[in-house]
């Protein structure tokens, strides 16, 4: 069994303002492990970018955890200091997010900004942070590595300041990679090739990659186990196989219908009816079961937990039983 690297459990997270607070996330669980991608997909507003931030101790002002734990290859991160996350956030865990392009410094030129990179957290020459650099941008795959060594970001397509994102991220050599809608902002042929290579990096790696996005399209080309968030809770997790070919709650069923109606051109898509609900007036039982199409009187009052429907699979529906038998019908 692969190592776990990051152990999520019973993470709360709250936004308040001075005269209330209100849960962003609550009660979620999730375990990375070595040399995987974990896919975390949710419509906006699901709570996918606040998990991420918690992680790394980057919530805003406004936001705190407040109950739960993270533990990073078995240390726990709440009692770490500022100085010590900061630390962790440069060597073990790196990231990137969509806008790339505003990430790096457009006054600086791509190969002084990965040499810098370098050069903070290992104890070697300029010359040899150069070098290093330039393999960096080749093991990217960026062509003509040279030249982007010496542009300036602004002169460079998104897709290659990803690359650049990504060949900072791994000057490091992190032990888990945040990815955060690495794709979105980018054309979809480019954004294959950085799902290509972000697999590609976690096969010659054994970093554990999560990536958090909006889009199932992009969970299917890479992850090998997903988590499906809604409204701040976790609704299902599998295997990605498992996920795709046998999803059991309505949300899922419902995200990978839309998923299939845009890959045939049809001209009536299909998308989940009404709105992911107010992080202020969440429904009380079940999140989803204002837009739910299998809901019960039931699903309105009480949460469902969680339940495994088999091995590594589970679920957040009072109706997975019968979803799973072929007995509710949507
Ligand atoms: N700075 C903030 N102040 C108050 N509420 C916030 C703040 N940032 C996020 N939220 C709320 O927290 C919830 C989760 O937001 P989060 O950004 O994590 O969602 P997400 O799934 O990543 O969506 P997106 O893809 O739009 O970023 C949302 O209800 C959002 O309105």
């Amino acid at each position: 069994m692969s190592e776990v690297i990051l152990k999520v459990e019973g993470l709360t997270i709250a936004f308040r303002n001075r005269k209330e607070s209100f849960k962003a996330v609550e009660n979620i669980g999730f375990e990375l492990k070595k040399g995987e991608i974990l896919g975390i997909v949710g419509e906006s507003g699901s709570g996918k970018t606040i998990t991420s931030k918690a992680i790394l101790n980057l919530l805003p002002d406004n936001a705190g955890v407040t109950d739960g734990s993270i533990s990073f290859l078995g240390r726990e991160l709440s009692g770490l200091s500022e100085k010590e996350m900061e630390k962790l956030r440069g060597t073990e865990i790196a990231m990137i997010f969509q806008d790339s392009k505003m990430s790096l410094d457009q006054v600086y030129t791509v190969g002084s900004q990965i040499t810098e990179a370098i050069l903070t957290h290992e104890d070697i020459t300029r010359d040899e942070a150069k070098k290093r650099a330039l393999t960096l941008l080749e093991s990217v795959r960026i062509p003509n590595a040279p030249r982007v060594f010496d542009s300036y970001p602004f002169e460079l397509s998104g897709g290659m300041c990803q690359r650049v994102m990504i060949a900072i991220a791994l000057s490091c050599s992190p032990k888990i990679l945040i990815a955060d809608e690495p794709t979105t902002a980018l054309d979809v042929t480019v954004q294959s090739q950085i799902l290509d290579l972000l697999k590609e990096i976690q096969r010659a790696t054994s970093m554990g990659i999560l990536l958090i996005t909006h889009d199932l399209g992009v969970i299917s080309e890479v992850a090998d186990r997903v988590i499906v968030m809604y409204a701040g809770k976790i609704m299902e997790s599998s295997t990605k196989t498992e996920l795709l070919e046998n999803p059991v709650h309505p949300y899922t069923r419902g995200l990978i219908r839309s998923m299939l109606k845009m890959d045939t051109d049809l001209e009536v898509l299909y998308s989940i009816d009404g709105v992911v609900p107010d992080i202020k007036s969440m429904p009380e039982g079940c999140r989803f079961s204002t837009r739910c199409p299998l809901v019960m009187e039931r699903c309105r009052k009480e949460d469902p937990g969680i339940i495994s429907v088999s091995p590594g699979h589970l679920v957040s529906c009072f109706r997975s039983v019968e979803i799973v038998r072929g007995e509710a019908l949507e």
